[in-house]
């Protein structure tokens, strides 16, 4: 039998599915839990980020997608730099801080940090830190995908995965 009988037929949808539909649908689709930091003439600012990819490793380049709405947008704009730290296991309750709704200088106070060649702020007892300029946005919908070239990466001694899948926290030996 070939491919196509064993398919159903195609349908083409004339729109988007609506937001919960989607919402639910990206809830099933795993993903590491990173801190975005950033520092430099807007000051410090940073906040919480699944949706961040690798893009190419020539030039070295990751994806992050940052709401235009979000109270951090303002400071990455300006900064032009940025860190992504990936959390490692156990750091949940950072996850949270930098996720909510809390002033920023209560957000960096929870933790220890120090700085690569961008001075974007590095977590310490992160898994990995990749160092950044932002070298390209893109607005689609809500976010920028900001495009980063990764200028260093630094290992800060973290151990174990974190991962968000179902809407919890989940840790990986
Ligand atoms: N990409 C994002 O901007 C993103 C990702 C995860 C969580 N969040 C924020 O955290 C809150 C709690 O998330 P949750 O996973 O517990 O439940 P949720 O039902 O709000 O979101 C489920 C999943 O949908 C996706 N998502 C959520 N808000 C989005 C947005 N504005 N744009 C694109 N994708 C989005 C994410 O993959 C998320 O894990 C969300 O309401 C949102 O404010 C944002
Ligand atoms: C687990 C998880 C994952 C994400 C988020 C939250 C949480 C809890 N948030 C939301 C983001 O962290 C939040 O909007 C910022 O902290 C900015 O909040 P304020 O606008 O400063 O309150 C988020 N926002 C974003 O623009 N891109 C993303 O990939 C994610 N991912």
């Amino acid at each position: 039998m070939s491919v196509a009988h064993a398919l159903p037929p195609a349908t083409t949808p004339a729109a988007p599915v609506e937001r919960d539909l989607f919402r639910g649908a990206m809830a099933r689709l795993g993903a590491a839990v990173n801190l975005v930091t950033t520092d430099g003439p807007a000051g410090p600012a940073g906040f919480t980020a699944t949706a961040v990819c690798s893009v190419s490793d020539s030039p070295a380049t990751l994806l992050v997608c940052l709401n235009r709405g979000a109270s951090v947008h303002p400071a990455f704009s300006a900064n032009g730099v940025l860190c992504v730290n990936v959390l490692a296991a156990g750091q949940q309750a950072l996850a949270n801080l930098f996720g909510g709704k809390t002033a920023m200088a209560e957000r960096f106070a929870a933790a220890r940090w120090t700085r690569l060649a961008t001075g974007a702020p590095v977590l310490d007892g992160a898994l990995v830190a990749c160092d950044c300029r932002i070298a390209g946005v893109q607005s689609v919908g809500s976010h920028d995908l900001l495009l980063c070239e990764v200028l260093g990466v630094a290992e800060p001694g973290g151990e174990g995965g974190l991962l968000y899948f179902d809407r919890r926290y989940h840790e990986l030996a």
